[in-house]
């Protein structure tokens, strides 16, 4: 999933992405009266037919059919928390292919509670980033590192370097590969705290990344585009204006309520209209 620019004057992608995931959070009933909700806030915002801010929900498994059924026709995409790496002898897995079926086009590897709760390691995340790849799924990979330090002098430009060692990981150092990835940056003692990590810092971070990432698209010749990266860890209404050069948000608790998954849709749409009011397009 390919920026088509990494930024322009205003500091703002050409492409925002907002997301929310309900990780375990919901019930069958509660969650699909909440996709209801969701779909509501979208379906008044006409504006995002353009395809400049880009909205995505990722509910639990047993949800999809019924979700892809209420979301069809809409430019909300649909995603899976998870994934397994093959079809076959793997008992309580879900394969990419059949994500696919069901019309998911972006799923979730290496998120924080996986890898802390589940022992998901980087060859497993590798493994899963290659499968949902070659069922033509977005993997979304979450990265992040572990421990507070914004106050550091190095601590953006460490934080990014561990993510790029996370990213490098996953994909086995094929660049091409993570082209085609959205980069979900997660500080992990961001994620579930009761603010999120400073908005500075975040752009710092993802900032940093970027030119770690830029060296292996022009070791190409150019030929490989950024992959876009969005900021998760307890993000709310208000936060994403105050990140420069980010690609959005991945949401979580604070979008239980849909009513705040409108205000983030209202601020990406009014930084993209800005962005082409200040580019004259
Ligand atoms: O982990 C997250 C999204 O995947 C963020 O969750 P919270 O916003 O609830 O901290």
């Amino acid at each position: 999933m390919t920026e088509c620019s990494s930024a322009d004057h205003s500091g703002t992608p050409e492409i925002l992405y907002i997301g929310v995931s309900t990780k375990m959070y919901m019930g069958y009933r509660d969650c699909l009266d909440w996709l209801a909700r969701i779909q509501h806030e979208v379906d008044s915002r006409p504006a995002l037919a353009a395809g400049r801010v880009v909205p995505f929900v990722i509910p639990s498994f047993p949800v999809l059919p019924a979700a892809s059924g209420v979301i069809s026709g809409s430019p909300l995409l649909l995603g899976a928390q998870n994934c397994g790496w093959a079809d076959g002898p793997w008992t309580g897995e879900v394969s990419p292919s059949l994500l696919a079926e069901l019309g998911v086009s972006v799923v979730e590897i290496g998120h924080a509670e996986r890898r802390r709760h589940f022992g998901e390691d980087n060859t497993m995340i590798a493994r899963k980033v290659r499968a949902a790849d070659d069922a033509g799924i977005t993997p979304l990979l979450c990265v992040g590192e572990e421990t507070r330090n914004e106050k550091s002098g190095t601590g953006a430009s460490g934080a990014a370097a561990f993510v790029h060692q996370q990213i490098d990981e996953a994909v086995g150092g094929d660049w091409a590969l993570a082209s085609r990835l959205m980069i979900a940056y997660e500080p992990v003692w961001a994620i579930g705290a009761t603010e999120p990590a400073d908005a500075g810092y975040v752009a710092a971070v993802v900032r940093s990344l970027r030119t770690l990432l830029a060296a292996h698209s022009h070791g190409a010749g150019d030929a490989l585009g950024d992959p876009p990266v969005i900021y998760g860890g307890s993000a709310k209404p208000g936060l994403l204006p105050a990140l420069d050069g980010v690609s959005g948000l991945f949401l979580g608790r604070f979008a239980h309520d849909s009513a705040n998954f409108g205000k983030v849709l209202d601020e990406a749409l009014s930084m993209t209209a800005l962005q082409e009011a200040l580019r004259g397009t």
